[in-house]
């Protein structure tokens, strides 16, 4: 660590030995419990830069952050890249008759719900470039919803940046274009 920085392998590190599996651990679908990366003030640090630098070679010009943990940390990301944050809210109801939302509705997701995402339209202009940021990837569903709604704007999909690597549907891996910073095996 220089300069009170993590490298990538002592984030890699970190983020192992700070996480724990709840339940019977048979295969991916335990319960996993991230909380502790949050209370790690070297790991909040690290993780918005090492987030956005997985797509250093793109040029986003916002962040998508899935509410809950995803505006969490598409903040960070967001902070460090020097854009802007849209959050993807879930099974919200337009705040007044005049706002006016993209929606979708995702296919089961990890959790087996058939959750409404949706952003307002007036967040996202058809020049943006966006990137999703989330802690977590299961079923790709929600990301999936989210890939619908900036095609629904007009905008540029970059990627989906994620800690955790969990995706059970191989097919969504290429147009979500995926990077983790771990996948589930090795936690
Ligand atoms: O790949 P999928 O099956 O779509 O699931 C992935 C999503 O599930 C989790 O969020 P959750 O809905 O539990 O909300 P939270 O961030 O409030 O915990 C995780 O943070 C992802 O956003
Ligand atoms: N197994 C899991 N544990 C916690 N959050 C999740 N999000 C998606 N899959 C999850």
């Amino acid at each position: 660590m220089a300069d009170g920085v993590l490298t990538g392998t002592e984030l890699r590190e970190r983020l192992q030995r700070t996480f724990e599996w709840l339940g019977d651990r048979t295969d991916y679908t335990s319960w996993a419990n991230v909380t502790s990366w949050w209370r790690d003030p070297e790991l909040l640090r690290a993780l918005g830069p090492a987030l956005a630098d997985q797509f250093n070679d793109t040029d986003p010009t916002v962040v998508l952050g899935l509410q809950s943990r995803g505006c969490l940390l598409g903040a960070l990301v967001a902070c460090h890249l020097g854009v802007g944050l849209v959050e993807v809210r879930k099974n919200e109801e337009p705040a007044a008759h005049s706002e006016r939302l993209w929606q979708r509705t995702t296919p089961p997701d990890y959790e087996d719900r058939h959750l409404t995402l949706g952003f307002r339209r007036d967040l996202m202009a058809s020049s943006d470039r966006v990137l999703l940021v989330d802690d977590w990837i299961a079923t790709g569903s929600q990301a999936l919803a989210c890939h619908q709604l900036v095609g629904d704007a007009g905008a540029t999909w970059l990627g989906t940046s994620v800690i955790v690597d969990c995706l059970e549907r191989p097919e969504l891996r290429r147009p979500l274009n995926l990077r983790a910073i771990l996948h589930a095996r090795d936690l």
